[in-house]
């Protein structure tokens, strides 16, 4: 089996303007060690205003904090109002974009479509999506959570070539757990994050699924981290509320120091 590098990832969500973002991001550089980042990815998912403040800090710096955007248009340039694309990205050297995120698809209509084609725009521009795929509360209730998440995989997928697939992380997030303090047991995330493999594994082989990082996303805290990191095909974190409080997301990067909660 392949030894994958954990992922916790900071999505900031609307938080943070540019200014704050700099204290914040160098409040997490003083925080975090060398060791820290040889036993974890980190990366910061940041608000597009803040991107070229935390460029500067890493590359003046030389930090070796990861950073990404939330969003990333379909198109890499035109008359699309409001988007910010690809190539602009790309130029700001971000690692990462979060792509299909709940909060996306359940305010601004993202459909599966959409996703898929903001993917094939990530790979297009050398960027690496953070796919966000996860069940609402009414399909969790009628226990077709897997169905329904691995669904949104294929369609996110779809077209989707082994050569850039194999780089994907995969973020199972149920959304009746972001945001309400209601996190996902660890046999909750495992039997999900499971499944996103076993599915890789049909679609592109066992090899490159092995090698894919499945994050779970869902009011993760420092007290909880451990739990759910125990579990063998949980690569890792993307982190909303937590991600704000510098401290505490020091502590979920190290969750090998708190207890298996
Ligand atoms: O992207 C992060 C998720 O939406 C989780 O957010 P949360 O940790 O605030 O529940």
């Amino acid at each position: 089996m392949t030894e994958r590098l954990p992922l916790m990832a900071g999505n900031w969500k609307m938080n943070l303007d540019h200014l704050e973002a700099i204290q914040h991001t160098q409040k997490l550089a003083f925080s975090l060690a060398d060791k820290d980042y040889e036993a974890v990815e980190v990366a910061v998912l940041v608000p597009f205003t803040d991107l070229r403040s935390v460029q500067t800090l890493v590359d003046g710096d030389k930090l070796k904090l990861k950073y990404g955007s939330q969003d990333i248009s379909q198109h890499d340039g035109g008359a699309y109002t409001g988007e910010v694309s690809g190539p602009m990205l790309a130029k700001l050297k971000v690692a990462y974009a979060v792509i299909g995120h709940s909060e996306r698809r359940q305010y601004h209509g993202e459909n599966e479509e959409i996703v898929n084609a903001k993917v094939k725009a990530a790979y297009r521009n050398g960027i690496t999506p953070i796919l966000c795929i996860g069940e609402p509360l009414e399909v969790r209730k009628a226990g077709t959570h897997v169905e329904y998440t691995l669904a949104q995989l294929d369609g996110a997928l779809d077209g989707v070539p082994a050569s850039d697939a194999e780089s994907v992380v995969v973020a199972y997030e149920p959304v009746w757990a972001i945001g309400t303090g209601e996190v996902a047991t660890p046999e909750d995330a495992q039997e999900v994050c499971g499944a996103i493999r076993a599915r890789l594994a049909e679609l592109y082989g066992a090899e490159l699924a092995d090698k894919v990082r499945v994050l779970y996303g869902g009011s993760v805290k420092s007290s909880s981290a451990a739990g759910l990191m125990a579990k063998p095909d949980v690569d890792g974190g993307l982190i909303g509320g937590a991600s704000l409080d510098a401290d505490e997301f020091v502590k979920i990067v190290r969750y090998r120091e708190q207890a298996v909660g």
